[in-house]
């Protein structure tokens, strides 16, 4: 079973490219950027990734991509993880990034867009993957905020396959965000958010209906609401659901406690995707196995979640085709 997830061509729906950045290359950064960091070694900082909930996780990604500052430092972030994902045998990811997280501290957008796109180039030109790229606002800063980036955005506005909504879900409702999320719309940018991670059932409804979105990121929580699992179903919106980084912030206490396989039961549309695989014990083969050993998954169920993948990725039609030639002969 390992090897055939090994060789399984994985796509991958929620990413956040500031989640992947390894102690590694978090100290090689903070040393060529002269930054100070909170741990003396790589050993020290994977001893800190324990986490109790969303915000205490939050709290480190954020101070881990202060050594962040260089277009350079954004091309070996996301170059770092594309050659790693394609090792692990993914072969597209949909990339999250966070622009108000670099803005604050004032890395320019521009620098943030020219190293990941020419990580993206790069990446397609060279290791035969495909990148999407979201740009993601943080739902814990004001709408106003959100709503200045994506002005600003507007020489990339054409390279965006999306924009999403992350960041701390509590107290942070989608509707907040109506206002960028109109505008988006409106610019013809196709929208994404996370919703029924930490929050309520009733923020996947009010993604739904509020914001439009077209993917859920984790969508967990909809088992707490008939009316949204069946609202789910019926236009069988993707879930991009993050097994391990639901043990890690205590969405679930064991992945075995997990509702991936109710999920699935329900006749909803589930993915799966690694979230912050630096910071939450690994990528999405490490991901896959685990479900394999948590749920006892045959092969068929991987090729149902790679299938519904496919079919909601940001790629081309021609790229489409190609991904699901390739998993009828894995
Ligand atoms: N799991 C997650 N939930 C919300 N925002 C995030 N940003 C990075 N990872 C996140
Ligand atoms: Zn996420």
């Amino acid at each position: 079973m390992h090897e055939f997830l090994r060789n399984l061509p994985k796509v991958e729906l929620h990413l956040h490219i500031e989640g992947s950045l390894e102690p590694e290359l978090m100290f090689a950064l903070a040393q060529r950027n002269g930054i100070e960091l909170p741990y003396t070694t790589v050993r020290e900082a994977k001893d800190a990734y324990h986490f109790n909930d969303l915000q205490g996780f939050l709290n480190l990604y954020f101070q881990g991509m202060s050594v962040l500052r260089n277009e350079e430092d954004f091309y070996d972030l996301a170059m770092d993880y594309f050659k790693r994902a394609r090792e692990e045998g993914v072969v597209h990811i949909d990339m999250h990034f966070d622009p108000q997280a670099h803005l604050q501290r004032g890395v320019p957008l521009e620098v943030v867009m020219a190293g990941l796109l020419k990580a993206k180039q790069e990446a397609e030109d060279k290791l035969d993957l495909s990148i999407g790229m979201i740009m993601a606002f943080l739902r814990d800063r004001p709408a106003e905020e959100a709503l200045h980036v994506l002005e600003q955005a507007a020489p990339y506005w054409k390279m965006l396959d999306a924009i999403g909504l992350d960041s701390a879900e509590h107290n942070n409702p989608p509707l907040k965000f109506v206002e960028v999320f109109k505008r988006a719309k409106q610019l013809g940018l196709v929208r994404v958010a996370h919703a029924g991670e930490e929050g309520p059932a009733e923020y996947i409804k009010e993604a739904l209906d509020v914001l439009d979105v077209q993917r859920i990121d984790h969508g967990v929580r909809c088992l707490e609401s008939d009316e949204v699992v069946e609202r789910l179903r019926r236009e069988q919106v993707v879930l991009t659901v993050c097994p391990l980084s639901n043990v890690s912030l205590k969405v679930v206490e064991d992945l075995r406690d997990h509702p991936l396989p109710k999920l699935l039961a329900e006749g909803l549309k589930v993915t799966i995707s690694s979230d912050d695989p630096a910071y939450f014990g690994g990528g999405m083969l490490t991901n896959h196995i685990a479900c394999a050993d948590a749920f006892g998954w045959d092969e068929a169920v991987f090729r149902q979640l790679t299938r519904n993948a496919i079919e909601e990725a940001f790629v081309t039609p021609q790229r489409r085709q190609e991904l699901m030639a390739r998993l009828a002969t894995a």
